[in-house]
């Protein structure tokens, strides 16, 4: 039975991930290895087949001096170029003299704890003549790769082609380390594993952990039996070796059962990195019957990986970068095209949301700002889109955007509509860190119908779990449709959006300081107008007429510019607002003034001087225009009928700027005949001296 209780699945899988691989007390036939003390001095540790690669037994090594077995000249070398850092292997080419031969050997040092590890692996193969031309042709069709798919199909191809394996693939891994298989070449009679799923826990964490240490794992004939040590332990310490760094490590039972249940007999995989994200993938070539790899052989597809994994950085930040520039340009559009005064948030997010949908490979757009949510596409409803930013307010970071790809990673996101916006990918908008405003992206749901190498349920086989480290047996196809998830969100596109949400931030700080301005004109025009104007009939106040008396002045003095003054006072006024009251006394200094506005010119401006006196100030206008003017106004006021009041009259004094004038003495002459008019009997106008 198939371990189905997830528990137990999850007890299994465990075990498989504990499986100690680096420490396996073996290696594989294709080599032999010594350990030595730090100084080199003493033999500790040989593997079981010394004999047939130096003609002597393990035990006949280790009695002896470690210069008998591999010669002063080897020891030194090893010694001078032996990294200190653990783990770290250096290969020399080592020549010996055996049983009157000479051998060479491809030898790797490396430390090991308190130990220095020596693997030998014959030196034969490939002839360089070939090896080398087949080589150059291979890496220069891998620099010539326009798109990281022709790149990858290039060096499956080439890696089959060195190596005679008959498949060879590529695997990527996704973000929960499951590989997908997205570049392969194999022979007509195997089966296709392409775009295939195989579980994490195919390759489980200390697994691809060893490939940090040593990114080439060589298994030429994967069911041969392992060689062990001798002694099993080291004699001085009683610790395993660890053989991380090595290429000799013996392969584990359970991937020795793995690679019998695919079918495989020899293997090679090589790490492929990415210098920011670490482990990217695996070129992995399968051989149905055991084949020798030579060194130099493995060597070559190392270079090959380590050309085309520099090549997919270059193209995948090419790629980059062209988005980057989209970015920008979307940018500057809404930089360019939004006139800020005209800016609604509701015309923002129409007018650029189709931009923004493309960018982001998204379904809906919305723009949480101020308790008001502008949507584009398909979006959530207002209701969930509060709850959604009220869970962001409270988790996510304040400077860094927000994703995920399934509804289901986060409890905030249980209202949103599944199917429809599945994704989410939030950015803070920084405007007012009272309101908090987010720019927020959905993703549809992409059902997806995925191919699995073998059941990942089903990946302990028939066995039962008391036995986990028991690898899968099935490597058939099988079909699951994953929901619930959305195309995952790039980290180039959280970045982005990062961006994007500044520009809008821009444009909502622009808005606000905006109608800010617009309250403060507002504002500054009123208090102006009251600064200026007279609060009960509006016409102009003190401050303002002498103010403009002053300017006029100025003129006279230069251009001899004409200009009059007259200054009148209502009659017996004290009686009207005795008899009538105050309030209807305001309604009379209301009435007159704007009766006295319509009599005027444009170029005549009237202000009240205080109380019930008013000075008309008529500009180009000489001494006998101002008194016409003058006369013209007290007739006017008097014929007129004030309601409530009746009849009212006015008294006027003229007087005329002349040369030398002070504002003070004109406006003094005109109070004076203003005065006179009033003791000749009220109701007429009088002319300055
Ligand atoms: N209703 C009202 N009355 C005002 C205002 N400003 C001044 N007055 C009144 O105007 C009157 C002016 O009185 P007086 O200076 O004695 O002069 P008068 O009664 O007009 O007499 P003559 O100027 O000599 O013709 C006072 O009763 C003031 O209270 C105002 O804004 N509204």
């Amino acid at each position: 039975m198939a371990p189905t209780d997830p528990s137990e699945l999850a007890r299994a899988q465990e075990a498989c991930a504990r499986e100690p691989v680096h420490i396996p007390g073996a290696v594989q036939p294709s080599g032999c290895l010594v350990s030595l003390d730090q100084r080199l001095r003493r033999l500790l540790q040989a593997s079981a087949n010394l004999h047939r690669f130096f003609g002597v037994t393990p035990e006949q090594a280790l009695a002896s001096d470690p210069k008998a077995l591999l010669g002063r000249h080897l020891l030194r070398r090893i010694s001078a170029s032996l990294p200190q850092a653990p783990l770290q292997p250096v290969s020399l080419v080592a020549g010996m003299r055996l049983r009157g031969r000479n051998r060479r050997f491809r030898t790797t040092a490396y430390r090991s704890g308190e130990r220095v590890v020596l693997e030998f692996e014959a030196l034969s193969g490939p002839d360089t003549q070939t090896l080398f031309p087949a080589m150059g042709d291979w890496l220069s069709h891998l620099a010539g790769a326009r798109t990281a798919g022709a790149l990858l199909e290039t060096l499956v191809a080439a890696a089959r082609d060195l190596t005679g394996h008959e498949r060879a693939m590529v695997y990527q891994f996704d973000p929960d380390w499951h590989g997908c298989v997205v570049a392969e070449s194999r022979c007509e009679h195997m089966d296709s594993y392409l775009s295939h799923h195989f579980p994490a826990s195919d390759i489980p964490p200390q697994v691809r952990q060893l490939y940090d240490v040593n990114p080439v794992r060589s298994i030429p004939d994967a069911p041969a039996a392992p060689v062990p040590l001798v002694p099993t332990e080291d004699p001085l310490d009683q610790h395993p070796l660890d053989l991380s760094a090595g290429v000799l490590r013996a392969v584990s039972p359970i991937h020795q059962a793995y690679l019998h249940n695919m079918g495989v007999k020899s293997a090679l995989s090589v790490a492929i990195r990415d210098d920011a994200e670490g482990l990217w993938g695996l070129l992995a070539c399968h051989g149905q019957e055991a084949r020798s790899l030579p060194p130099t052989l493995r060597d070559a597809v190392l270079a090959l990986v380590q050309v085309a994994q520099s090549r997919l950085m270059l193209l995948n930040a090419q790629r980059n970068a062209r988005y980057q520039r989209r970015v920008r340009a979307c940018r500057a559009r809404l930089v360019l095209e939004r006139r800020p005064r005209a800016t609604r948030l509701s015309e923002l997010v129409a007018d650029h949301g189709a931009d923004w949908l493309t960018l982001f490979r998204a379904c809906g757009i919305a723009l949480a700002y101020r308790g008001q949510y502008h949507t584009f596409g398909t979006a959530p409803p207002d209701r969930t889109l509060a709850a959604l930013v009220q869970g962001l307010v409270r988790l996510a970071p304040r400077d860094a955007s927000w994703s995920w790809h399934s509804p289901d990673d986060w409890p905030v996101a249980a209202e949103l509509p599944r199917g429809r916006c599945c994704g989410l990918l939030a950015a803070p908008v920084l405007v007012d860190s009272e309101q908090p405003a987010f720019l927020l992206f959905f993703r549809a749901e992409n059902v997806q119908t995925r191919l699995w190498a073998g059941r990942p349920e089903a990946l302990w086989g028939a066995e039962k779990v008391a036995a986990p480290l028991t690898p899968r047996h099935s490597f058939a196809a099988w079909r699951e449709e994953v929901r619930g998830h959305s195309a995952p969100w790039r980290d180039i596109e959280r970045e982005a959006v990062l961006d994007l949400a500044d520009e809008v931030a821009v444009l909502l700080s622009r808005k606000e300081i905006d109608l800010l301005n617009a309250q403060l004109t507002e504002a500054n025009r009123r208090l102006k107008r009251q600064a200026t104007t007279d609060s009960l009939t509006g016409v102009w106040n003190r401050y303002r007429m002498q103010e403009q008396i002053e300017l006029e002045r100025g003129a006279h003095e230069r251009y001899g510019t004409p200009c009059s003054l007259l200054l009148f006072d209502i009659d017996h006024f004290k009686a009207v607002n005795d008899q009538y009251g105050h309030e209807a006394g305001d309604q009379v200094l209301v009435a007159l003034a704007r009766a006295v506005v319509g009599e005027l010119r444009a170029t005549d401006f009237l202000g009240r001087w205080g109380g019930e006196e008013f000075i008309v100030l008529a500009t180009n206008s000489a001494p006998e225009e101002a008194w016409t003017l003058a006369e013209r106004l007290r007739q006017c006021i008097a014929g007129l009928r004030f309601p409530g009041v009746g009849p009212v009259t006015i008294s006027v004094g003229v007087a005329s700027l002349s040369r030398g004038d002070t504002v003070d003495r004109l406006i003094d002459r005109a109070d004076r005949a203003m005065y006179r008019a009033k003791q000749r009997g009220r109701n007429r106008v009088e002319q300055a001296e």
